[in-house]
């Protein structure tokens, strides 16, 4: 991976720079730690809090959605009925010599991986000397690899998240996977499931879980927030709140982890009439890079870059909604500041979909660790909100007005009550229920056989013979017509999912690089709209004659929503602005001693260190308006006089 400016990226330089100025740390670090569990630093908290005011603005308020804020704690019966407490698992199998526990399809997709590296780095060592490649092979063991099998490898990893246990543990018998460090054998994998129990209050009678995902609590108070949005369809709730997982191998610093904050939205909408949405127009022409399924079926990688609406009209993305949903989420990864070039949108196969889903899609983020799932869009059809309702008797449904009243013809019963009756006296009910249940197509073949044979029989579970037989004096079969005015029908869902930790890890690797000029100084270019701090303020010299003015500035740049901080410190202007580079400050200010006689102040851009210096009015007009993206650097750069001085140490 490259960083903004073609130069190669450097994950140890980054790790390192993240814990010392405090982005993140691992959670009860003096305690030992606790793996996939980390605590944000000020930086980090407020680059977080950025973000999801971002996603605020750019979702919940520029649509209207109804956001709600649910319980994490939820009740087994929730999570049995949405299908977690029986799927909710990945993979581990187990060294049993070792103990050590592995995730199934990751240990295969590195174990695969290290065996392609090795085998070109292998092949790049031909011309070496004989033993030099002996030892070489011996190393990697499975250095010589036959293109029939290097091809295999490479549609294995294309297709890694389409695997279930049994065939994970074909995989892994079949190449040989084992423990990468010991060589030996592991067990076959077994399912485990990643949500935490608990119990709920003193009894301990009351399991429950920490939710795995916030979607749940939208799904469960959606006839209220029908209510609460005038009965009006299609609308959306939303919600940000943390999500916990038991992964079996916390990994890859930011990227997974046990308790992490998600943004989520359920959009409703109405199943019938192709799940159009009203403002498909304006994001039709967006180019997405796609990554179809036939495309990973193939065993290849290779993204198609394509117009929204294209893509909606060729049947590549399911519906308008879902495409609308997925260029929404580019725009808004663009706005923090993820680079266009290292996203696209990645396709589930079908088996590696839920089984109600009807089409998904993930927005993939290049990182050092390779591409990652960042969003999840899915279409999940009308699952959710039936299997609550079927569980509860709630009804989760849309009662609609029809504009035409429906004519509706269908096969009705009539029993005869007088005869009925005292035929089957405490079996009554159970056979008026049967026979209340029954199909519409039933109905229509029983009414052949009333007619032809003067009677029919049924089969009705839970009475003596099983059967009972109902003449035509007892039973009318006949078809009638009635008028529907209203319409009801379970909404389906699209649920753009996002997890915020790895979109904020993502965003900083794309975005940190080194001065060419000086390899020991860091930047991250973060846009100022989710730059922790938007401006530094730098007094010349530490003396206290800076107060008055420090604070005057800061009270107004306050007052203009602009957050700032002042850097006191008695060391050379030049390293307080490096610093701040670090932290991704865009903007520095400098008081000196020309500011105290004619009220003018310097303003640095981090990212191309060039300066302008004008009034106290003209400066902070200008802090506002880059911090608030109406102009950028070039613009003020042009419009104020530039300032000559090196940022020396
Ligand atoms: N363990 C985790 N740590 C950090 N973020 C996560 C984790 N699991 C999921 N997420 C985030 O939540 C989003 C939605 O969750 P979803 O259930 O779609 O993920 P997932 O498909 O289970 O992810 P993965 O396959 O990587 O485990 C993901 O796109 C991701 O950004």
């Amino acid at each position: 991976m490259t960083t903004k400016d073609g130069r190669p990226f450097d994950r140890a330089s980054l790790d390192y720079l993240m814990r010392r100025r405090l982005f993140y740390t691992p959670s009860f670090e003096i305690y030992g730690g606790v793996s996939g569990l980390y605590d944000y630093g000020p930086p980090g908290a407020s680059l977080q809090a950025n973000i999801i005011d971002v996603w605020r603005k750019h979702f919940v308020r520029e649509e209207d959605m109804l956001e709600v804020d649910c319980a994490i704690l939820t009740p087994h019966e929730v999570l049995m009925t949405s299908g977690h407490v029986d799927q909710f698992s990945d993979w581990l199998c187990k060294d049993l010599q070792t103990g050590e526990i592995f995730r199934a399809d990751h240990l295969v997709e590195e174990v695969l991986k290290s065996r392609l590296e090795s085998n070109l780095e292998s092949r790049g060592h031909q011309n070496e000397g004989e033993i030099e490649k002996e030892k070489k092979r011996k190393r990697t063991k499975t250095a010589r690899l036959n293109d029939d099998v290097v091809q295999e490898y490479q549609e294995i990893l294309a297709k890694i998240d389409n695997y279930n246990g049994e065939e994970l543990g074909l995989l892994m018998k079949k190449h040989d996977v084992r423990n990468p460090v010991t060589g030996g054998e592991l067990l076959p994998p077994v399912p485990f499931n990643l949500m935490f129990q608990t119990s709920i209050g003193p009894s301990s009678n009351a399991p429950g879980y920490l939710r795995p995902e916030t979607a749940q609590g939208q799904f469960l108070n959606f006839q209220k927030l029908l209510d609460f949005n005038n009965e009006t369809m299609p609308f959306a709730s939303a919600s940000i709140g943390k999500s916990f997982r038991n992964e079996i191998a916390p990994k890859s610093g930011l990227l997974r982890v046990r308790e992490f904050l998600m943004a989520e939205i359920e959009h409703f909408v109405d199943p019938e009439g192709g799940k159009k949405h009203h403002r498909f127009n304006e994001v039709k022409h967006i180019e997405l890079d796609l990554l179809t399924r036939d495309v990973q079926l193939a065993g290849k990688s290779r993204v198609q870059p394509m117009s929204v609406g294209r893509a909606v009209e060729a049947e590549i993305i399911d519906n308008e909604t879902l495409g609308y949903f997925l260029a929404r989420i580019q725009l808004f990864l663009e706005t923090i500041g993820v680079d266009k070039k290292k996203l696209r949108f990645r396709q589930h196969m079908r088996n590696e979909m839920a089984h109600y889903a009807t089409d998904c899609w993930d927005a993939e983020l290049l990182t050092s660790y390779g591409w990652v799932e960042c969003v999840g869009c899915a279409d999940r059809s009308a699952y959710d909100l039936s299997v609550h309702a079927k569980r509860t008797g709630a009804p989760l449904v849309v009662r609609e007005p029809r504009k035409e009243p429906l004519r509706i013809e269908e096969w009705h019963v009539d029993l005869d009550r007088k005869i009925f009756g005292p035929k089957f006296k405490k079996d009554g009910k159970v056979v008026e229920d049967t026979i209340k249940a029954l199909t519409q197509d039933t109905l229509k073949k029983l009414l052949i056989e009333l007619k032809k044979e003067g009677k029919i029989t049924i089969d009705v579970n839970g009475i003596g013979s099983g059967k009972v037989q109902l003449d035509k004096d007892l039973i009318n079969i006949e078809k009638r017509t009635r008028l529907e005015h209203r319409r009801e029908y379970i909404p389906n869902v699209i649920e753009p999912s996002f997890g915020i930790g790895r979109i904020l890890y993502a965003l900083i690797e794309h975005n940190f690089w080194v001065r060419p000029e000086n390899e020991s100084r860091y930047v991250i270019s973060f846009p100022p709209i989710v730059a922790p701090t938007k401006l530094l303020i730098v007094p010349i010299s530490t003396q206290d004659w800076w107060a008055p003015t420090v604070r005057r500035l800061s009270n107004k740049l306050r007052s203009l929503g602009i957050s700032s901080r002042v850097d006191y410190s008695a060391t050379s202007i030049g390293r307080r602005y490096a610093r701040n580079d670090e932290l991704g400050t865009p903007f520095g200010l400098t008081i000196d001693f020309q500011s105290l006689k004619d009220n003018t102040f310097t303003l640095r851009d981090r990212d191309t260190m060039r300066q302008v210096r004008a009034s106290e009015e003209e400066i902070c007009e200008a802090v506002r308006n880059l911090t608030e993206g109406t102009e950028t650097w070039q613009d003020v750069a042009i419009r104020l006089p530039a300032f000559e001085r090196q940022d020396v140490d």
